[in-house]
């Protein structure tokens, strides 16, 4: 998959509410009621994640849960993250 130039990338992230392009992946970060809540959404992003056969780079503290999207095989962000990034948006969205 073609890695996006910076201005495709920034063009995109309109579409997208909450998300950087920093450190050459797409990130964002999102704080829930506690920490079961985190770990409900986590596991949901996870099989989504699988389904694309897409993964995030993430770390959870508590509630605070970070995500960071790049495609390790490219060196940068794809379309593959902008797709991971909008369902992660959804199953989110749908609490
Ligand atoms: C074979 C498998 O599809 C690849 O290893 C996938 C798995 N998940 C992945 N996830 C991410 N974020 N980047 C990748 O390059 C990647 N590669």
């Amino acid at each position: 998959m073609k890695k996006l130039s910076e201005k495709e990338i920034n063009e995109k992230l309109e579409s997208l509410e909450g998300w950087s392009y920093t450190d050459n992946a797409l990130q964002t970060s999102f704080e829930f009621e506690n920490f079961k809540e985190a770990f409900t959404l986590m596991t949901r992003i996870a099989f989504e994640a699988e389904a694309q056969q897409h993964h995030p780079d993430w770390n959870n503290v508590y509630n605070q849960l970070e995500i960071s999207l790049s495609t390790h095989d490219a060196g940068g962000v794809t379309e593959k993250d902008f797709k991971l990034a909008k369902a992660i948006e959804g199953i989110v969205n749908a609490e």
